[in-house]
């Protein structure tokens, strides 16, 4: 077990292309950490200059407190999965999942049987021993790819995208054993992935990247619900939160937000607003945070029904604000056909039944949650709410 210490970490291609920026973050040891972010924001470059197969153009990285950035990557003690799991195809898969052992450690080879075997046992494939890799499924493939890597007993896990070649139900099931084994082995890893809802179900903590910078860490929970940025906010979620521009005006016990919508505010939040550099706000609020009725009251913009996407356990909403014509999505449960009638729900869904759509009744007040919303500033995207901990960052002793 090792933890893994980023300091200043620089990567520079080509003398220009600036890859990752001034990236810091320890990893606890036994931590799964998933990088998150667009292509090309820097995760592969950042994993790999762990694994040693990139240099490090400026900073530090280091393995258990030891600094790594001079380690030819044999001496790192770190084991990687990748997207393509790179099985030897002459091999069986014993003999694929021994091959690392076999070569880098002065085991014996019934040791090292001994710990295929139990490896295999580990991951469900003990059957599968005898057979070549043309043999198996992509899942039972990338498997024999995790347990090769496991089998050597490394400080580190890399996984890069381990899953992205397999079919949805698949990959769900391989989340599910990858936990299970890195709960079991605590070992510490870091994994790349493009599929915010693999980062979310899996990982100890999240590390969103943009432009090879680190925009927020965070356990999965502290991520969604108080997003540092408007980047970070409609990265992590999906479908993603709804974003309008509004601007602030300040009343007698606490203030507005015009524009798009127009929402009364508390004090608590005004006085945050009021910190920000810019009268031009983004206003920020997720899907499920947003309810709809037939109803009017003081609080609600008006909308019209735009779309439904029924997605099983639930339906997805689409509405066009009546008065900008902007997007706004919210979720609603799905009607078995035995549910009590009259409840809040079926009423609202019979409201909006695709029927009712071209009716002219199908306009819909939506109503935000108010302690939910998030409030950013327009020119720096910051939310409000992290205004303060920014200034503390800035200016620490004052
Ligand atoms: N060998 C290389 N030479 C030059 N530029 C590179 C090289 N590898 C990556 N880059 C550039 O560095 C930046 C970061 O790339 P990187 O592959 O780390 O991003 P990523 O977040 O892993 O992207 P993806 O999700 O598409 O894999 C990109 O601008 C990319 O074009």
């Amino acid at each position: 077990m090792s933890s893994i210490d980023f300091t200043s970490v620089r990567k520079v291609y080509d003398g220009e292309i600036v890859a990752v920026d001034g990236f810091d973050l320890t990893i606890e040891s036994g931590e799964f950490l998933t990088l998150v972010g667009p292509s090309g924001s820097g995760k592969s470059t950042l994993l790999r200059m762990v694994a040693g197969l990139e240099d490090i153009t400026d900073g530090t990285i280091s393995i258990g407190g030891e600094t790594v950035n001079k380690l030819p990557p044999r001496h790192r003690d770190i084991a990687m999965v990748f997207q393509s799991y790179a099985l030897y195809p002459h091999l069986s898969v014993r003999e694929n999942m021994a091959f690392g052992l076999k070569r880098s450690t002065n085991l014996s080879d019934e040791e090292i049987y001994e710990r295929v075997d139990d490896v295999a046992e580990l991951m469900g494939i003990p059957e599968l021993l005898d057979d070549r890799p043309k043999q198996l499924s992509g899942g039972q493939q990338q498997r024999v790819a995790t347990g090769r890597a496991i089998v050597r007993e490394p400080a580190v896990f890399l996984f890069d995208e381990p899953l992205s070649n397999l079919d949805a139900k698949l990959r769900k099931h391989m989340r599910t054993e990858l936990q299970r084994m890195q709960q079991e082995l605590e070992t510490t890893a870091i994994y790349v992935t493009h599929d915010q809802e693999e980062a979310m179900t899996m990982s100890d903590r999240i590390a969103i990247l943009n432009h090879g910078e680190l925009q927020q860490v965070g356990t999965p929970r502290d991520v969604y619900n108080h997003p540092r940025n408007l980047f970070v906010a409609q990265f992590i979620g999906s479908p993603s939160m709804n974003v309008f521009d509004v601007t602030y005006e300040p009343t007698d016990d606490g203030g507005r937000l015009v524009g798009d919508v127009d929402l009364e505010i508390d004090a608590e939040r005004a006085a945050q607003i009021e910190d920000a550099t810019t009268d031009e706000l983004k206003l920020g609020v997720r899907p499920e945070d947003v309810s709809v009725s037939r109803t009017s009251s003081e609080e609600h913009v008006a909308a019209y029904v735009d779309i439904i996407e029924p997605l099983g356990g639930h339906d997805l909403l689409y509405f066009e604000l009546e008065d900008t014509g902007s997007l706004v999505s919210t979720e609603a449960a799905t009607l078995s056909d035995d549910a009590a009638p009259e409840t809040e729900v079926q009423e609202r869904k019979a409201f909006i039944e695709p029927e009712s759509i071209s009716e002219d009744a199908h306009e819909v007040f939506l109503h935000f949650d108010l302690e939910q919303i998030h409030v950013f500033d327009a020119d720096t995207g910051l939310n409000v709410a992290h205004l303060d901990e920014l200034e503390r960052e800035i200016a620490p002793s004052a």
